[in-house]
Formats: structure tokens, C-alpha cells, sequence
């Protein structure tokens, strides 16, 4: 069948439920009155169909337990984190699933939540089985797909999808700027005593959001936000303002608000136009070095290469045309990385600081540790890559903050290719699957104490080694051929800026700070970040 009769089936079987659901439910009320009435009741029943629909559990999904609709959607639409939406509403229903499976709202309907080992690792490793579901970013008048277009390295599959990877990875593989790292940490901690209450009253994540954007900005396509020393510039604004416009649950729930309604939302329409003006800047910035690269030739020394130049010679190397990526695709893999790799990483570091500052005793394991590979003094040392390999302890750290608080709460979605068994249920196919890392990584029945942070878990021979023969219990990064391409990146990102301070200063909570009885998160349905986290650093030199 191919998909136009697909689709004609589908809106025809939608219209079928429409028309009875009219004429059972709304049909009698409307019979004789005016013809506004009418309208008024279609639209009406137009309405109570789309809200039938998200509400109730399609019948091929009623095998698996489905988390309660509104307890659900008022946790989501209300700003509450995932932790408490984990804890009231997620991990209850989840203990009735005999495999890991439970069902949650999305946008279209129900999606499959996959939060077990075994399960994980079929839906991570069986990419042919579970492709990434695309239909969200066939909606080509949201700000998502004017931002990230479809043809990027996240959505796509297949030989697209390869041909984006094979490109990009030699640029991942090289070994990572660590100078940068270490010149962009430096300046940070100098910026911590010249803003606001100086380092009595830190605003972490703040800096941390300033620190990866310049990072990624410099890495990238050595574009300088020039986020830390100048914050709040225009530049800066704008990239955030567009990400918040795409993260917003409400047009992620309702992508119709985009399509059909932007006339009558002026501040939506203000982040179309900036988006058009960032694109240009971006398109700009790949033609100029593309003219570059090729009066160069040959002359800009390895190291110095950023993310971008090393793929536009990957291009240049690949003989056959149709494994090239054009202009447009280069940006949206490089958007991509923006993306994925900005916030990911600060909110990762700020977790990192806040379960150092609330575990003191770690924070002194790890100072020494630190110490000892770079040596104390009371001069600010860049570590080298080498050294950064090292840092046992301080790894297992990032491993623990990582599976307490995953950035990146889910996957992006999948979709079922055909109806196919997942440990043990069926999937119908075009089912919409996610990853559900955060509540995984939480579960009771799979991690001892899920609530406790404890480096040590991550201990060669521990607990963490223990579950490789269960399947994938800690996949912050993803796992398969899928896995995070810039995770390496990010792990050296996080070990150079947290030696750095750990060696700098020590650091503690605040008396008043809202996080002391525990972890506040923001709400938000993809990425998770830490509210009002401010720290009090006290300097060793
Ligand atoms: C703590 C930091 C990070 C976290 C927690 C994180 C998390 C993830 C996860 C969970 C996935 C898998 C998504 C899936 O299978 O659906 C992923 C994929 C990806 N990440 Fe990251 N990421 C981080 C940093 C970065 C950085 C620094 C970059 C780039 C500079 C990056 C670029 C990507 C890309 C391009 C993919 C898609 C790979 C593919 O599909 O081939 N990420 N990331």
C-alpha cells in the first residue's frame, strides 16, 4: 500500500468518526436553528473529536498500561518537573508493566514509554525495527522545522541518515579542543566575581548556559556569541529566545497554533523573523567558509580546525557527489549541534555542581583527586586531554550525575516500522515509541536507591557493571549507532571546566536557596534543568 492510500484511509476513517460522532452527539441539539449555530457545532464537534482522541487509548494499545490522561497532561501544561510527574504520576503505572512499556500522551495520540533495560537496547540497537519517527518535522510551519529543517542528522534515516554520520564523525573522532575548553573555563570563573553579588551568589546556570553556548558557537563554526563577556547581547537573545519558542509545550502539543494561528500571536511572529535573520547569519557563515577553506587549502593547522571545516573537507574527500551534503544540510547538522549540544551540557555541569555542593565529602574526594593529576598551586592550570583521561573519580561523578538527572529526559521518538514484538507486547505499526531515560534511570526496580548519589555505583566491578547482561540501564547519551556523536565532546567539556573549579574553589549552597531540601527542576518535556540555582564559591587561591 503506498502512503498517499495510507493517508487517504486514515482521514477518511477520521471523517467517518467525525460524521457519527455529529450526528449522535451534536446533530440533535443544532437540527433547526441558524446556520451560525451550525458552524459553531461542527467546530465544537471538530474539537470534543480532536480531545476524544488524545484522551482515550486506542484499542491495539489497551494491552499495555497507559499513565492517567489528565493527572498526565495538567503535570506537563503546569511547569511541573519530571521528577515529581516520575514519582506521582509515571513510576505508579509503570509497576503494573510486566516489561518496562507503559503509554502517555504525545501530540497524535499515545506513545509507547520504554523504560527497562532489555527493552532499550532492542529500541536503541534494532534501528531498521525503529526508525526515528519523522512526522514531526514534516509540519513545515513550525518554528521546529524552519529552525532544524528535516534533512539533519538527528530526524533522518537510512542511507540519508549515513551519509550525514559519515560526514560528521571524523570531525567528532579527532581529539577535542581542550585548549578551548580550558580558555573558555578560565574566563567564566573570572566573570563569577565581576557580576552581581560576586561569588557570594552565583547564578550557575547562567554561566554554564554562556560558557557551552560560546563553545559550541567557537567549536562549531568559530562563531563567537561572545556570550560570557557580554551577556544579554542581541545575538545571544535571539538564539534564545527561538529555543524557548520551540520547546514551548503548548505548540508542541498544539503545532496547529503555528500553522493556523500566528496571525493573531505578535510575539510568535516576532520569532519567526528573528529565526529567518539567525538562518542568514548562519548560510552566511558556511559560504564564506567554504570560499575559505578553498583559498587555504591545505594551510590551517589541525587543531585549530572547527567542526564545520573538518566536515566541509570530509565533503571535499568523498568522490561520489550523492555522498555530499549540500549548504542547507551542513546548516541544519551544525543547528543540530547547537541544539543538542548547548544546553545538554550546561544543565549536566550545573547538576554536577549541585550534587557536589549538597555532598560535601565527594566534593573533597574529587578536589583530590584533581590535585593530584594537576597539582596544586595558586596559578589556573588547563588540563590536558591526557590528564583528562585520568580523572577516574571525577568521571564516575559525571556518570552519577548523568543518570540522576539526564538532560535529555527522552529520546527523540521512534516509530514501529511493522507490528513487532517489544519484550513480549505487540507494537502496531506506526506506534510512536520513546526512550524514556529519566524514568528508567529512577526506577526502584532497576537501581538500588535511585534517589541516593553515589559515585561509587559507576565503580569498575559495582553496581553499573553488574547490569550488562541485562540489557541498557544508563543510557543518558542513548547507546547504538545512534549514540550521541558529540558525547565525548561533552565528557571532555565537563572534566577540563569541573577540574578547573574544583581546584579553584569549593562551593556550597546559599543559606536561602530553594534547593536546600532537595532539587527543584524546571518543567519542560524534553530537556531538564535546575530552577534558581545559585551557589556560594569560596576561593582556595
Ligand atoms: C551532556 C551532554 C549531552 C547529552 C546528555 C546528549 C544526549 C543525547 C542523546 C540521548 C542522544 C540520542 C538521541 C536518540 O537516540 O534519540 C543524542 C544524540 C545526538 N547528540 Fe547528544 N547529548 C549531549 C551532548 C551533545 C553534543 C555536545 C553534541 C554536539 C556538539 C551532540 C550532538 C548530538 C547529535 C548530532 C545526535 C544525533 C546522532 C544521530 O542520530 O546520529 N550531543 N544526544
Amino acid at each position: 500500500m503506498t502512503s498517499l492510500q495510507v493517508l487517504a484511509d486514515s482521514t477518511n476513517q477520521h471523517l467517518e468518526n467525525l460524521s457519527s460522532f455529529y450526528a449522535q452527539h451534536i446533530l440533535p441539539y443544532v437540527k433547526g436553528r441558524s446556520s451560525k449555530t451550525y458552524i459553531a457545532a461542527a467546530i465544537a464537534a471538530l474539537f470534543s473529536y480532536r480531545v476524544y482522541k488524545m484522551v482515550h487509548v486506542p484499542k491495539n494499545l489497551r494491552h499495555i498500561p497507559a499513565v492517567p490522561f489528565w493527572p498526565y497532561m495538567t503535570s506537563v501544561l503546569s511547569g511541573e518537573g519530571i521528577d515529581i510527574r516520575a514519582r506521582k504520576v509515571i513510576l505508579p503505572v509503570l509497576a503494573k508493566s510486566p516489561n518496562g512499556l507503559y503509554l502517555r500522551p504525545n501530540q497524535r495520540g499515545w506513545s509507547v514509554g520504554v523504560a527497562a533495560p532489555s527493552a532499550m537496547k532492542t529500541l536503541f540497537l534494532r534501528i531498521g525495527d525503529y526508525p526515528k519517527d519523522q512526522k514531526l518535522l514534516r509540519n513545515q510551519h513550525s518554528l521546529a522545522f524552519k529552525f532544524i529543517g528535516s534533512q539533519n542528522i538527528v530526524a533522518l534515516n537510512g542511507p540519508v541518515w549515513k551519509k550525514h554520520r559519515m560526514i560528521a564523525n571524523p570531525a567528532f573522532h579527532r581529539s577535542m579542543p581542550v585548549k578551548l575548553f580550558g580558555r573558555l573555563s578560565e574566563k567564566m570563573m573570572l566573570q563569577f566575581e565581576k557580576e552581581g553579588d560576586g561569588l557570594e551568589n552565583v547564578d550557575v546556570p547562567n554561566f554554564l548556559q554562556r560558557f557551552t553556548l560560546d563553545i559550541i558557537g567557537l567549536a562549531a563554526f568559530g562563531y563567537d556569541f561572545e556570550a560570557l563577556e557580554k551577556p544579554g547581547n542581541e545575538k545571544v537573545n535571539a538564539y534564545e529566545d527561538i529555543l524557548t519558542g520551540v520547546r514551548n509545550p503548548l505548540h508542541f502539543f498544539f503545532p496547529i497554533l503555528d500553522r493556523r494561528f500566528l496571525w493573531a500571536m505578535p510575539k510568535r511572529r516576532e520569532l519567526h523573523t528573528k529565526l529567518g535573520d539567525m538562518n542568514n547569519v548562519f548560510n552566511n557563515i558556511i559560504e564564506n567558509k567554504r570560499q575559505t577553506l578553498a583559498t587555504l587549502k591545505g594551510s590551517i593547522e589541525d587543531a585549530e580546525k572547527d567542526l564545520l571545516t573538518l566536515m566541509l573537507e570530509a565533503n571535499e574527500e568523498s568522490n561520489d557527489a550523492d555522498h555530499r551534503l549540500s549548504n542547507s544540510e551542513l546548516r541544519s547538522d551544525l543547528v543540530v549541534f547547537f541544539v543538542a549540544g548547548h544546553d545538554t551540557t550546561s544543565n549536566a555541569l550545573s547538576f554536577a555542581l549541585y550534587y557536589l555542593a549538597v555532598n560535601p565529602h565527594i566534593q573533597e574526594k574529587a578536589r583530590k583527586e584533581v590535585i593530584d593529576i594537576l597539582g596544586d598551586g595558586n596559578d589556573v592550570v588547563h588540563p590536558t586531554s591526557t590528564q583528562c583521561t585520568e580523572m577516574k573519580y571525577l568521571y564516575m561523578i559525571i556518570k552519577e550525575t548523568l543518570r540522576m538527572s539526564p538532560p535529555a529526559q527522552n529520546s527523540s521518538p521512534r516509530e514501529g516500522a511493522e507490528d513487532i514484538e517489544l519484550a513480549g507486547s505487540l507494537i502496531p505499526k506506526g506506534t510512536v515509541l520513546n526512550a524514556d531515560i529519566f524514568v528508567m534511570q529512577h526506577n526502584p526496580a532497576i537501581w538500588k536507591n535511585p534517589e541516593t548519589f553515589y559515585p561509587e555505583r559507576f565503580a569498575p566491578g559495582a553496581e553499573s557493571e553488574s547490569k550488562a547482561g541485562t540489557g541498557l540501564a544508563w543510557v543518558p547519551f542513548g547507546n547504538g549507532p545512534r549514540q550521541c556523536i558529540g558525547m565525548n565532546f561533552s565528557l571532555a567539556e565537563q572534566k577540563v571546566l569541573l577540574s578547573m573549579l574544583l581546584r579553584k574553589f569549593t562551593w556550597e549552597l546559599p543559606e536561602n536557596s530553594i534547593n536546600k531540601d532537595g532539587l527543584v527542576l524546571n518543567g519542560g518535556i524534553s530537556i531538564i534543568s535546575p530552577r534558581d540555582l545559585h551557589l556560594k564559591f569560596t576561593p582556595r587561591f
